[in-house]
């Protein structure tokens, strides 16, 4: 049956779960249709929401007791997208006080409507020609303000100490002093004249009209990848880039403005649903979020989570590679591979240029960390320079 299967964390002072997710299921499909004529009934019938499960965890909160409901939705209710889906599971009932949408099902054939990601992990594993161990991503910092020749010397560091993809910062837009097709082409130029298999993700951005055509013509200059800040745009604008052929390039979804609806407690979308899930479905290769353990900390259960649903191999997409990130320095590599394995990407944007060996120093000490990890060798126990300094500097361990 075509249907999308949506799963509420509820809140009620009385417990009375089974007529709320009644409500719910008739309020958010066909409304109230006790007073319609039989046959009216009968056609209407097919469109409500179905109450598929009620399961009460004791809890008792500010809000009253809890539970997790889960309504099923026929897919004759809304058309095969994201806006669409989301309006119909989750419209107005978001408005609607203490309830959280944590989590979303797609039957088969819906989720053949949707894209997922171009490249995937495998993918990225074959443009960087890195196979067995976290990749190591890095962040332009300081650079608004700044020219070219800056942003130049910053890329050559970063990929110099052996970073296998540079990404913007999400807070550099177009602008005079640094354009987007400059960017392009200078992170084309440099990765080229390295020797690496390194990507730069550019940030794409500006008005939404604007961006296919934008990031077409990043494509033909040598775009290796985007940055793409998903929850200023919306979900179906990424999947609008993931579906181009012409926009044959990597998308790296980040998380910029999704705490303003995924982080409250009883509010909102659940950030593994947004962060995880839904980016996946609409095509993004990898996911940003926040670490367990940085500056901007993600509750870890959470950002675990949010992985998991990157990489569930239960969903039809290729893989999303997760990226934990904000706040990472060198000593924190042997908890982000504990948590989050091989199949992720340590990110860091003040880890790396703050190192008193600079970028390339950064770059170095988060890579002997790594190899340290993968070899079941103790960070602490490594003698290289670059790792000692970094965690003198930041200490090893959360
Ligand atoms: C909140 S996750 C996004 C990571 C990011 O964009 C960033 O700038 C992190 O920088 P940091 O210096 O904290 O590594
Ligand atoms: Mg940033």
């Amino acid at each position: 049956m075509r249907e999308v299967l949506a799963t509420y964390r509820l809140f009620d002072p009385k417990g009375a779960f089974e007529k709320k997710a009644e409500g719910i299921a008739l309020g958010l499909t066909i409304g109230s249709w006790t007073d319609l004529p039989a046959l009216e009934q009968e056609q209407l019938k097919q469109h409500k929401g179905r109450v598929v499960s009620i399961q009460e965890s004791g809890r008792e909160t500010e809000y009253g007791w809890e539970a997790d409901i889960q309504i099923a939705y026929p897919a004759a209710n809304f058309s095969a997208d994201l806006p669409a889906i989301l309006v119909t599971v989750f419209g107005k009932l978001s408005l609607d006080g203490a309830v959280q949408l944590i989590d979303l099902s797609f039957s088969e054939d819906l989720a053949g409507r949707f894209p997922g990601p171009k490249f995937g992990v495998a993918g990225i594993r074959e443009k960087t020609g890195v196979y067995d161990r976290p990749l190591l991503m890095s962040i332009f910092k300081g650079v608004i303000g700044r020219d070219l020749a800056f942003m130049e010397k910053q890329l050559k560091a970063q990929i110099e100490g052996g970073i296998d993809i540079v990404k913007d910062d999400e807070i550099l837009f177009d602008n005079p002093l640094t354009p987007f097709e400059e960017r392009v082409k200078l992170g084309q130029r440099v990765i080229k004249e390295s020797g690496r298999k390194a990507l730069y993700a550019v940030n794409l951005s500006g008005r939404t009209s604007e961006l296919k055509e934008k990031a077409r013509r990043g494509v033909e200059l040598g775009a290796s990848a985007y940055l793409f800040n998903v929850f200023a745009y919306g979900l179906d604008v990424l999947q609008e880039l993931a579906e181009d052929p012409d926009i044959n390039v990597p998308i790296m979804a980040h998380p910029a403005v999704s705490g303003a609806f995924t982080s409250a407690p009883y509010h909102g979308f659940s950030t593994d649903l947004m962060l995880g899930k839904l980016v996946r479905t609409a095509g993004a290769d990898f996911t940003l979020f926040p670490s367990p353990y940085g500056s901007v900390a993600l509750e870890r259960s959470a950002a675990l989570k949010t992985a998991q649903m990157a990489l569930d191999e239960s969903v039809p997409f290729k893989p999303t590679f997760p990226v934990p990130s904000a706040g990472i320095h060198p000593g924190l590599v042997p908890v982000l591979f504990k948590d989050f394995g091989t199949d992720s990407i340590i990110n860091a944007g003040g880890g790396v240029h703050g190192h008193p060996n600079g970028a390339q120093g950064g770059g170095r000490a988060f890579r002997q960390a790594i190899d340290a990890v993968i070899a079941g060798q103790a960070i602490a126990d490594v003698d290289q320079e670059d790792l000692k300094m970094a965690l003198q500097l930041w200490g090893s361990g959360k």
